[in-house]
């Protein structure tokens, strides 16, 4: 499906869709756990990803009126009795991985052809220092992968500036050993909000993980169980960058976001990113509303080491703002489901913007030339396409964003959602 956008103007009110991020890891929780109930949980092709999981290791999933009834594993995964298609879903793949280092035999994850060009070789090797054996079936880190188990724990170094997933897996997982994981960092740790989701979301389950001098540490022989069996998902930043930019650059009146609680989700400094651009943009965090007006922006830095998907968002921004933005320290955003430097550089460059690509700095040269509206490749990656959209709002002409089913991903009904806020959208 490709979607053709016509420059317009948006406003209203817009409601988040739940976190990506948390309900990955509150269906997987419940899974490590007897069982949980999970309310407000996102419903996208990634979570259905972390379902199959679930429910390939013994669990079971099933959803009513918007709450998922999962019945766990209760720490002691069973081998799946076939492969595990991971999808799109490098969170799925990643924390899954350690789920299958727990069974005792073989498991094997696969996934679309973006997930198999993507790094898992730190992950795969940190296996092996647990005793367990984890490969690649090519050999080069990358899946299709084979698990063997048990581990039941020990001391592992890994470095962190490939993935914090990696960390995110072996915590989870370490909590239901029987000696614990002691995580030794080689390198400094990029995406580390997620890895600070990831303690929150088990410390709701009632399990202890803590960060040391030189990494994390887990205590083995922990029981996941949320208080009173059910967990509610936030709303997820991520997504809601998207709907703040569209109001900072196509607002014709305020837009409005609900679903803004404050979390551990690093992605909620594009507030503060806007803030610092020039947007007029106010968060009720009591309230959990974001309002933005249009605003004229300016180019800003952007240091993106903890904060990697937001470079597409913040690389449409600086298209129509005046000025240089820099952002910054993104060599880790080269690894996600398209590397969205590059695929940012060349998209928006297609629309008349002036990008320089570097291998970890991406500056777009904002003001030299109006946006134009072209056809442009979403890359099969929701992040781009989602970005590309709210730069063909501003752009002149119509602009053409393919593959736009991909948002399938994290946020389903964005062209939705976009229609709803009067932005002209038609999906083709
Ligand atoms: O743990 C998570 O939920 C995520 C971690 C980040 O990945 P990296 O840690 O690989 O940077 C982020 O890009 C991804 O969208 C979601
Ligand atoms: C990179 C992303 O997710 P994942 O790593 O789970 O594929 C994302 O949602 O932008």
């Amino acid at each position: 499906m490709n979607v053709e956008i016509t420059p317009s103007t948006v406003s209203g009110r817009a409601k988040a869709p739940p976190s990506k991020s948390y309900t990955h890891r509150a269906v997987l929780a419940a899974g490590y756990a007897d069982g949980a109930l999970v309310h407000d949980p996102l419903d996208s092709a990634d979570i259905r990803a972390t379902r199959r999981a679930v429910e390939a290791f013994g669990g079971d999933v099933t959803e009513t009126d918007g709450t998922l009834d999962v019945v766990g594993f209760d720490g002691r995964p069973e081998v799946p009795d076939d492969v595990i298609d991971c999808g799109n879903s490098g969170t799925t793949t990643r924390l899954v991985t350690a789920t299958a280092a727990l069974a005792d035999g073989i498991t094997v994850l696969t996934g679309d052809a973006s997930l198999r060009s993507r790094p898992h070789g730190p992950l795969l090797d940190a296996i092996g220092q647990l005793g367990g054996s984890a490969r690649s079936t090519r050999g080069n880190g990358q899946a299709p992968l084979v698990i063997e188990g048990p581990v039941s724990g020990g001391t592992v170094s890994i470095p962190g500036d490939v993935s914090s997933q990696f960390i995110s897996a072996l915590l989870f997982a370490g909590a239901v050993t029987d000696e614990g994981i002691d995580i030794e960092l080689e390198t400094e740790l990029k995406s580390s909000p997620y890895v600070d989701i990831t303690t929150e979301l088990m410390a709701a389950y009632g399990v202890d993980a803590e960060r040391t001098d030189t990494g994390f540490s887990v205590a083995g022989g922990q029981s996941y169980a949320p208080a009173g069996g059910e967990y509610s998902v936030p709303g997820d930043f991520s997504s809601m960058s998207y709907l703040l930019a569209m109001g900072a650059v196509a607002g014709e009146d305020a837009v409005e976001v609900q679903g803004a609680q404050p979390s551990a989700q690093g992605d909620s400094a594009i507030v503060g990113i806007l803030e610092d651009m020039g947007a007029a943009i106010d968060w009720d965090q009591d309230g959990g509303v974001i309002t933005v007006e249009r605003s004229d922006l300016a180019g800003t830095t952007v240091d993106v080491g903890d904060t990697p998907d937001l470079l597409p968002t913040i690389a449409t921004l600086g298209a129509i703002a005046d000025g240089d933005t820099r952002i910054e320290n993104c060599e880790h955003v080269r690894y996600k489901e398209t590397d969205r430097v590059s695929a940012m550089a060349e998209e928006l460059g297609k629309m008349g913007a002036a990008v320089t690509e570097e291998h970890d700095v991406l500056t777009i040269h904002g003001g030299e030339t109006d946006l134009s509206g072209a056809t442009v490749d979403g890359c099969d990656d929701h992040r781009i396409i989602m970005s590309l959209a709210v730069a063909g709002l501003v752009a002149d002409g119509q602009t053409t964003v393919t593959g736009a089913e991909h948002v399938d991903v994290s946020f389903p009904d964005f062209f939705d959602v976009l229609a709803g806020l009067g932005g002209g959208v038609q999906q083709v």
